[in-house]
């Protein structure tokens, strides 16, 4: 899998998740992570649908966090899978062959990770963030730095990343960082994504 740079990560949006997922599809933003937890069932389900008729066909990849069943009843791209989620090998029962992406807090992890052959790795928190309940500690630059030396998979740079510290992200050699708060928490989600393409594109 390639490199795809900005992922963006529904949870608790101020702007319509329709909205998101369209203006996503316009800025050619590769991957959206619908990631929500207090909802029910049925309406992740209508929430993921709608995602997914609204990417279907672009260059946007939708991922499901959490959840193997919504994935495959929504025809995901993607499941993600974190170190307190079902095992890959469990995961594969009910999503057969669709993507994965899993998350690492340690350089242990991401060796453990990486024999599962997942598509991506998340790696983070890279800084202290308080949009995951029961963050892990923060990993910090230099041990992303280390595994984005070590990973022959695609390295996502999360946790506490906003425009102030994108620059270190990119000097650390990240080509692909995910974001939550800093796109949720704004009714501007267009011209945020705009804003920011434009800011890592400079690199
Ligand atoms: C791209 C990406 N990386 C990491 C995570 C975190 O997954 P997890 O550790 O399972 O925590 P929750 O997101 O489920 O709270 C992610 N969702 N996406
Ligand atoms: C969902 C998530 N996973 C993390 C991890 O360390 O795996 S940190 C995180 C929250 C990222 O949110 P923000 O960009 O607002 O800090
Ligand atoms: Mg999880």
């Amino acid at each position: 899998m390639e490199d795809f740079g900005l992922y963006i990560i529904i949870t608790n949006p101020q702007s319509s998740y329709r909205s998101i997922a369209e203006s996503c599809v316009e800025r050619g933003v590769k991957m959206l992570q619908l990631r929500e937890k207090s909802l029910s069932d049925k309406e992740l389900i209508r929430l993921g649908k709608e995602i997914r008729d609204i990417t279907r066909g672009s260059e946007t990849s939708f991922v499901m966090n959490d959840r193997a069943d919504i994935a495959a009843i929504c025809e995901a791209d993607f499941l993600h899978l974190g170190q307190d989620d079902m095992s890959m090998e469990e995961a594969r029962k009910i999503v057969g062959d669709m993507k994965i992406g899993l998350s690492t807090h340690s350089i242990q992890q991401v060796k453990e990770a990486l024999v599962q052959k997942p598509d991506y790795i998340g790696f983070g928190p890279v800084y202290p963030t308080n949009a995951k309940a029961r963050p892990d500690q923060p990993v910090g630059i230099e041990q992303l730095k280390q595994v984005l030396n070590m990973a022959t998979i695609p390295v996502v740079a999360i946790g506490g990343i906003f425009p102030e510290n994108i620059q270190t992200i990119l000097s650390a050699g990240a080509k692909n960082i995910a974001m939550v708060r800093h796109f949720m928490q704004t009714d501007q989600f267009d011209e945020r994504v705009l804003e920011f393409t434009n800011l890592i594109n400079k690199k």
